[in-house]
Order: C-alpha cells, then sequence, then structure tokens
C-alpha cells in the first residue's frame, strides 16, 4: 500500500464521563474515498473536530503526508492542506458565487485586504477559485449570487470553497444532506471524478451515496469503530447489521 496522506492512531477524546472515541484508527489512501457512517450520537462530529483541529485528542496522534498534526490548530492544519466542508452552509447568500469561494482562498493566503488592486480584480484569488469552480460544473454561475441557487449548487460551492485551497485531504460533513434523488446523483458522480486527485473521508448518512462511493468504509459506533472493509464487507458484516444497518 502506498503512504497514507492522512492518518489517525489510537484517538481517544472524553467529555466527562463520556468516552466520545476510544481507539480509533484509519487512514486515507491517495485516490480513495474512505466514508465514515454511524448513528447519531456515535462520535463522527468529535473525530471530525480531532481531525480539523478544533478538539485535540486525550491521546493519539494524527498525521498528514506523513506530518504529524496533532497540536496545531484549525488554520495551521488547513494551510498544510487539511480541506473540509461544513455540515451547516457558512455562504454568504448576497455575495456571488466567485466572490464567495474568493473569500476562503483570501483567507487561507492571509491577505485580509491589498492596496494596490481590489479583491475583485485580484488574479492570485480568482484563478484558484475559477478553477474550482471548473472542477465542480459551475463556472457558469460564477457571477450569480448564492441566493438563487438550488440547495445542490450550494453544496457544489462549498466543495468547490474547500478545492480552491488546493488541499491534500478533502474532509467532507453530510455533502449529501438535504439534497433530493437529483442532486445526490450529481455531487455522487462529481465526487467520483474528484477523488483520483484529492482523496476523501466522507461522512455520510445516505447509505446508498456511500455504498456507491467508497473504496472504504469504517463504522463508528459508541465511539469505537466496529468495522473496516469495502462495501460488501460492511454490508454483510453482522455487527454492523446489527448496530446500524438493521436487517
Ligand atoms: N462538547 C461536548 N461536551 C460533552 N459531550 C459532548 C460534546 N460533544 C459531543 N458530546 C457527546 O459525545 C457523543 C458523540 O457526539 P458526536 O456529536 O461526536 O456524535 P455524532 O456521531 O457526530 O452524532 P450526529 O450524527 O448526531 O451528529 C454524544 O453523546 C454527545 O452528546
Amino acid at each position: 500500500m502506498s503512504e497514507s496522506v492522512l492518518s489517525l492512531t489510537r484517538l481517544y477524546k472524553r467529555f466527562g464521563a463520556l468516552q466520545a472515541t476510544h481507539d480509533v484508527s484509519l487512514d486515507l489512501q491517495p485516490g480513495e474515498i474512505h466514508a465514515l457512517i454511524g448513528p447519531n450520537g456515535a462520535g463522527k462530529s468529535t473525530l471530525i473536530g480531532q481531525i480539523a483541529g478544533s478538539l485535540r485528542p486525550d491521546e493519539g496522534s494524527v498525521h498528514l503526508a506523513g506530518k504529524e498534526i496533532t497540536a496545531l490548530n484549525v488554520s495551521q492544519r488547513a494551510r498544510l492542506g487539511l480541506g473540509r466542508s461544513f455540515q451547516i452552509s457558512s455562504l454568504a447568500e448576497p455575495l456571488s458565487v466567485m466572490r464567495n469561494v474568493m473569500i476562503g482562498v483570501q483567507a487561507l493566503q492571509g491577505h485580509s485586504f491589498r492596496f494596490w488592486t481590489p479583491v475583485s480584480r485580484d488574479e492570485s484569488l480568482q484563478a484558484p477559485a475559477r478553477e474550482a469552480l471548473e472542477r465542480m460544473r459551475l463556472g457558469h454561475r460564477a457571477w450569480t449570487p448564492v441566493s438563487e441557487l438550488s440547495h445542490g449548487e450550494r453544496r457544489q460551492v462549498e466543495v468547490a470553497c474547500a478545492l480552491a485551497l488546493k488541499p491534500r485531504v478533502l474532509l467532507l460533513d453530510e455533502p449529501m444532506a438535504g439534497l433530493g434523488p437529483e442532486g445526490t446523483a450529481q455531487l455522487t458522480e462529481l465526487l467520483e471524478a474528484l477523488k483520483q486527485e484529492v482523496p476523501i473521508l466522507l461522512i455520510e448518512h445516505d447509505m446508498e451515496a456511500v455504498f456507491r462511493l467508497a473504496d472504504r468504509i469504517s463504522v463508528l459506533v459508541a465511539g469505537s469503530i466496529i468495522a473496516q472493509g469495502d462495501s460488501a464487507t460492511i454490508r454483510r458484516d453482522p455487527h454492523v447489521r446489527e448496530a446500524y444497518l438493521g436487517d
């Protein structure tokens, strides 16, 4: 196997008496989509926090492209290539799609204002934003206000915001939530095309999308990984069926 782009090693996180993650290890290989699934309260958000840097694990380590990032904060991790989209949309509704993506690039580049070039014409912000929008097939909507987009298009903009920062890894938190069948099918197709360039850790409740997209699946129940494997293995695992999928 090639070297992992992202690896979590024996992560523990406790809130008072509650062990929210318990000895969680998983990794993400180049070119793959690794899905993390589990019932409500399983610890998925807690794990995402430990990967993204908003929560510090009590024990264990996180490596990105071979470098230990366990002690780094959210923006340091983002600069090293940890890209993420959020469960709750953070787009600015009145602004154009392009402007929303550019704001993200600007924040990462660390120049919040410039003397000579108006932000809207700054090519160092526009070029990566445009490229990310093209990859999400949203080039034709670049100058449309976000308020006029469909729910599915907003999700694509959110992924574009993460992509414009040229991440090594994408962490996607329930990207299919609230999408109809058409939006889900379109995003599924886009993510399938994207994974060769940027491996994806996908947290998702839509099991049809997970089984279609994921090269590997980890099942988190009550803070512990109870099974890991490809779709076929996970579908027939008796513990997973009992704890999560139902019979
Ligand atoms: N800051 C916190 N303080 C105390 N308990 C917490 C905190 N964050 C999460 N928990 C608890 O940890 C457990 C795991 O929660 P978490 O939100 O990580 O699960 P989840 O799998 O993301 O759930 P969902 O799918 O509903 O979002 C839950 O019992 C939750 O109540």
